[in-house]
């Protein structure tokens, strides 16, 4: 794992166009080390285009992002940065176990090591009884658990998940979260996006999107303490309401 003092991620003045739209528009960003962090947002409110920003894999038009240290996409990152998009990303004519030991292979791990690690995040990811299925036999969620063992293999500094808990049932979706907050006591940073308003409460931190903008950027107490709300679905609109109003009502208020 990287060593690194600062934040896992930085991010200033950060502008991305897609297509036609300025779909961030100005965003600033410092994401800490060693904890969860969930981004959240509705639909289009550019929670994957800010990740892929994080990776080091979108075009920007403006601003600088700063891994660990390093811009985004630096080739020193590529061993750090563990990232899991909404679509599966392994092999589907290779078996469960074949495709998480071929990750391991390219992130430098061989032997012993290799084979350790692989059923060690098998484990992780409740699969040791698909590990020799082919992918393409599996069901979505179990496909999208593929996806996560790969990216998790390498035990990257960084991981950016994107919507990983999709699809997943409520126990799946438990032990997840509770493997994410293991990987953050022992030091990993983690970027989790997700539309599950629930699962806010398993973060450390919360930042709130909304057209591309940092809406809030709190802990869940202060999520629900600033909006008085008593869960984070409510919370959120409370703030896109809070937004919306007029300002000589949001002053009475
Ligand atoms: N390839 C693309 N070309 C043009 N516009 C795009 C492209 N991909 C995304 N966009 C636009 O960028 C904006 C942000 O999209 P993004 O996928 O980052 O949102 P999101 O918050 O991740 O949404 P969701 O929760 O639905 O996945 C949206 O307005 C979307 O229409």
């Amino acid at each position: 794992m990287m060593n690194n003092h600062g934040p896992a991620i930085s991010v200033s003045g950060l502008q991305v166009v897609r297509g036609r739209r300025r779909v961030i528009p100005g965003l600033d960003l410092e994401v800490p080390a060693g904890e969860v962090v969930g981004l959240l947002g509705p639909s289009g409110s550019g929670k994957s285009t800010l990740m892929r920003c994080f990776v080091g894999v979108q075009v920007v038009e403006a601003g600088t992002v700063t891994v660990l240290g390093h811009p985004a996409g630096s080739p020193v990152l590529r061993a750090e940065v563990g990232y899991v998009t909404q679509s599966p990303s392994v092999y589907a004519d290779l078996s469960v176990r074949d495709n998480v030991a071929y990750f391991a292979r390219a992130v430098g791990l061989r032997g012993a090591d290799l084979r350790e690690a692989v059923d060690r995040t098998l484990e992780e990811v409740d699969l040791t009884g698909f590990a020799s299925q082919l992918v393409q036999d599996l069901s979505g969620g179990q496909e999208s658990r593929v996806s996560l063992a790969a990216a998790l293999v390498g035990r990257p500094t960084l991981l950016v998940l994107d919507e990983p808990t999709v699809g997943l049932d409520p126990v799946l979706r438990r032990d997840l979260w509770d493997l994410f907050r293991q990987l953050a006591e022992r030091g990993h940073s983690l970027v989790v996006s997700s539309h599950v308003m629930d699962e806010a409460a398993r973060c450390d931190r919360l930042v709130l999107l909304r057209e591309g903008r940092v809406l809030a950027d709190l802990t869940p107490d202060e999520l629900l303490s600033r909006t008085g709300t008593a869960d984070a679905d409510a919370a959120f609109l409370a703030l896109i309401d809070a937004e919306d109003a007029p300002s000589h009502e949001r002053s009475a208020s």
